[in-house]
């Protein structure tokens, strides 16, 4: 089974999770893609849903595919939020933000009952860390925050590159137009206390610590699909 065929399998295994007439928030990553594509062919099939994206590439497709959608102002209390990731611990910590949507990820899934988290196997590691930590920051002083995250990282006893990210043509800027910060921290034997110092730095707008967010995640290998929850 290739990368692909694991996250179709992941996603549809999370479908299973999904009941007809709920307000669906939708993740954004090549994995939640493949849920859209299959959640499309049953919406085309007359199943309903109502759905909130987390990002403009997440719209995109499900408007391509004929997945109606609505703004989270619309819907503001969610049923369920299936996501990718880039990292699942054993306590379904995650890190997220590959793609650069973190911060309405984070936004989408905290105003949802629940969060299923949808990966193939490469991505469970026993610590958080080895994917650099996207943050998400203001442009306004990103200097002066970058400095503010390697004081708090040090104090913790992290260390390494943290670099602008970037795209073809300049820095990379979200949907929201905010930069982002790829920190290669390496292991984060406390992701918990990171979160905390960095959700107080002004200039961070949001990070990529999902902790005690979602509550099931559905990990795909070459065997097939097997759930995981927080031990
Ligand atoms: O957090 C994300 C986007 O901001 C994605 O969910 C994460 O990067 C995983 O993506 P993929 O499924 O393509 O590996």
């Amino acid at each position: 089974m290739d990368a692909r065929e694991m996250k179709i399998k992941a996603a549809a295994a999370a479908l299973e999770y999904v009941e007809d007439g709920m307000r669906l928030g939708i993740g954004t990553g090549s994995t939640a893609e493949e849920f859209v594509r299959l959640l499309a062919e049953k919406v085309a099939a007359g199943f309903r849903i109502e759905g909130v994206p987390t990002s403009e590439r997440t719209a995109r497709l499900c408007l391509e595919l004929g997945v109606s959608l609505k703004s989270l102002d619309e819907l503001p209390e969610l049923d369920l939020t299936i996501d990718g990731a880039d990292e699942v611990d054993g306590q379904l910590r995650l890190i997220k933000g590959g793609g650069g949507a973190l911060l309405r990820e984070k936004i989408v899934a905290a105003a949802s009952k629940r969060m299923i988290v949808i990966a193939d196997e490469t991505k469970v590691v026993d610590v958080l860390g080895a994917f650099k930590l996207p943050i998400e920051v203001n442009p306004f002083g990103q200097v002066a925050t970058r400095i503010a995250i390697e004081k708090v990282a040090s104090r913790l006893g992290l260390s390494g590159d943290i670099t602008v990210r970037q795209s073809h043509d300049g820095a990379f800027l979200t949907d929201g137009g905010h930069l982002i910060l790829d920190a290669s921290f390496g292991r984060i034997p406390d992701a918990d206390a990171l979160a905390g110092e960095l959700n107080a730095i002004p200039g961070v707008v949001e990070h990529g610590l999902f902790i005690g967010i979602a509550s099931l995640a559905i990990i795909a290998g070459p065997q097939g699909a097997r759930t995981l929850t927080a031990s």
